[in-house]
């Protein structure tokens, strides 16, 4: 599995610094991304799927830079986006499937035909002309991450999957993700689902404020994080 290397990453928007000196290279087959509302998880996502470009410093995948490369980048990264709402395109289920494959250069006769395909192996073959805006949130999560897996990318990428999921669908979403073989970049809150990761990244107001194996960071992360719970109790009991 190739190294995702980070060199001195920073990124930018006009008024305002995300991500600042990032150094760290992400080499496990379960990463844990995790830190406060606001300390640029989804943001570093978005720069290792190469959406956008770093400001400064330097991030590949092996050797590829997933921004300028976006046809390498496709094969070897997907992303589960927090919202699947902000994912979906298309207006069929076989349409949205299709898409990435078509993206990848496959023609859309096939792309569609391994759309159907995929469908019919998890006996959803009746989906596949579904307008996507009738399935749940869960259903439209399924959706978009089998749209990613019919691109085999080595990596997914995935912000906060649970989120929003009643717990059955959250059950079966964690079993199907656990047999992956892929590498999975997982944003959480709770340090409790990054226990089982091989390394876990801890930002703080766009640095990294922790990185190795979760039993030296998560309990570091939760201390800190029951010491600002406090803070704040604190400072909001005053009269
Ligand atoms: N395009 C943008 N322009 C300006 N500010 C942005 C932009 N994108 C993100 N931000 C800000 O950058 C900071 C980091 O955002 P990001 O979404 O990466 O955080 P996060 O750690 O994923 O947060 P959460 O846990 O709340 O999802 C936030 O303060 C956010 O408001």
């Amino acid at each position: 599995m190739e190294p995702i290397c980070l060199s001195d990453l920073s990124y930018a928007v006009p008024g305002k610094t995300l991500l600042q000196g990032l150094t760290v290279t992400l080499s496990g087959r379960r990463v844990g991304l995790i830190g406060r509302n606001g300390s640029g998880k989804t943001t570093l996502l978005r720069l290792i799927a190469g959406l956008v470009a770093p400001s400064s410093g330097r991030l590949r995948i092996g050797a590829t830079d997933p921004f300028t490369d976006r046809k390498a980048a496709l094969a070897k990264i997907g992303i589960l986006f927090q919202n699947p709402d902000h994912q979906i395109l298309f207006p069929t289920v076989e349409e949205e499937l299709a898409f990435g494959l078509t993206q990848m250069g496959h023609p859309q006769h096939a792309a569609l035909a391994r759309a159907r395909d995929a469908l019919a192996a998890h006996g959803r073959a009746d989906w596949a002309k579904a307008a996507v805006w009738t399935l749940s949130h869960g259903q439209k999560q399924w959706l978009c991450l089998q749209a990613i897996l019919l691109m085999q990318p080595e990596t997914l990428l995935l912000d906060e999957p649970f989120a929003a999921l009643d717990l059955p669908t959250e059950i079966r979403l964690r079993r199907h993700l656990d047999a992956l073989p892929q590498r999975l970049i997982t944003i959480a809150h709770r340090p409790d689902d990054l226990i089982g990761c091989d390394e876990v990244l801890w930002l703080d107001q766009g640095r990294v404020q922790g990185f190795g194996p979760p039993d030296q960071v998560l309990p570091a992360f939760s201390a800190e994080m029951a010491r600002l719970g406090a803070e704040d109790m604190g400072a909001a009991d005053e009269p």
